[in-house]
């Protein structure tokens, strides 16, 4: 029993600071037995598919599993790697340099990442936080865009794991960072290195993953948010509007997402004499199966197919010196008074 005399307060333990980069999860093999379980887990999630929940359920395990889940694990094992998804090596690679970077400051900041879904969980890592005696937590959404599907959904797992506990530590989130100046120059110099090695494609294409049309008419944010990363881009490249495609990719289902949709762009730019794209996604932090398989293998097909002569894809930032500057910038900018 705790007294005012007990001498095993903790007053005099050092405060630790602790970030948690969240990305969105990953199965754990590319198999289908494996990409079922991720999906499940990601497609059940409410803020991810709004369908009330009993017709979902039969649609999900009666339809969409058994096939989509074949479907998707042959897309994971074209990209797959010998140390396993992009999306976990990716995010791992940059947890390590912004840990190794800010460590230089100070031992007193913790760095870990984390999956919405799937292992590496948040509430796996949230529990290694406060083992290791962290009492103020950053959490940063890999998500440059604000989504209700995505970046709410993180902020759901922080409530409802801190609901359970006694002891709240001091809590931040970053729910967005789609205009940040350092965002935004990372983007920009990556495109330029680009033309630097490869020479400038007639068009450049900045293709972000889509969300439904409704989740936007409901006043999701993410399409406009799309857009204004989109113009900053553009304006900093000096790209005129008719040398930049702003468009969505990923549609899942058969309702109407957010448009240009970026297959349609593509094929409709071949057919009218576009020779040369180039595509960047600035949606995505790192890259991932709907980068390298989606748009670096399916969607340069249809382009080609369609007539494009020149289609190259410029890779996300992932664990480039500029990602992680920006991202420990990010980091002390929302850390400033702790
Ligand atoms: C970048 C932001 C993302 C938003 C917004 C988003 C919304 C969203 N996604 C689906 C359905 C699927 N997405 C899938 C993969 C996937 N999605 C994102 C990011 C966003 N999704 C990433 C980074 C990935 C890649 C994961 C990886 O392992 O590399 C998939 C799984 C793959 C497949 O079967 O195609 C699905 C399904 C919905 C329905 C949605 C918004 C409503
Ligand atoms: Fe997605
Ligand atoms: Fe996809």
């Amino acid at each position: 029993m705790k007294t005012p005399d007990s001498t095993n307060f903790d007053h005099k333990k050092p405060m630790k600071t602790g970030v948690l980069l969240v990305n969105l999860g990953t199965p754990t093999e590319p198999t289908p037995a494996a990409v079922r379980v991720y999906l499940k887990e990601f497609l059940s999630d409410s803020r991810v598919v709004e369908i009330p929940k009993v017709i979902w359920w039969f649609i999900l395990n009666l339809i969409i599993l058994p096939f989509r889940s074949k479907r998707s694990a042959a897309a994971y094992q074209s990209i797959w790697q010998k140390s396993g998804s992009p999306l976990l090596i990716n995010t791992k690679n940059l947890t390590n340099k912004v840990a190794q970077k800010l460590s230089q400051k100070s031992d007193q900041v913790i760095v870990d990442y984390a999956m919405r879904y799937g292992s590496d969980n948040m509430v796996e890592k949230l529990k290694l936080m406060e083992e290791q005696g962290v009492n103020k937590l950053l959490v940063i959404p890999l998500y440059p865009q604000y989504s209700a599907t995505t970046t709410a959904s993180i902020f759901d797992v922080v409530g409802q794991y801190y609901q359970q506990q006694r002891r709240i530590p001091d809590i931040r989130f970053v729910s967005h960072y789609h205009d940040n100046d350092n965002y935004i120059k990372a983007l920009v110099d990556k495109v330029k290195h680009h033309w630097e090695v490869n020479g400038k494609a007639e068009k450049l294409m900045l293709s972000f993953h889509g969300i439904p049309q409704r989740n936007w008419d409901k006043g999701d944010p993410y399409a406009c948010e799309c857009f204004k990363t989109a113009r900053l881009v553009a304006e900093q490249l000096e790209l005129s509007s008719d040398q930049i495609l702003t468009t969505f990719q990923s549609r899942f289902g058969k309702a109407q997402w957010i448009q240009p949709y970026t297959e349609a762009t593509l094929k409709a730019e071949a057919a009218k004499g576009t020779s040369s794209v180039q595509v960047i996604c600035p949606g995505f932090a790192v890259d991932c199966l709907e980068t390298l398989e989606e748009i670096a293998e399916e969607n340069k097909e249809y382009f080609i197919e369609a007539g494009g002569q020149k289609f190259e894809y410029i890779e996300c930032l992932n664990d480039d010196d500029s990602h992680v500057d920006m991202m420990c910038k990010l980091i002390e900018d929302n850390t400033q008074g702790w």
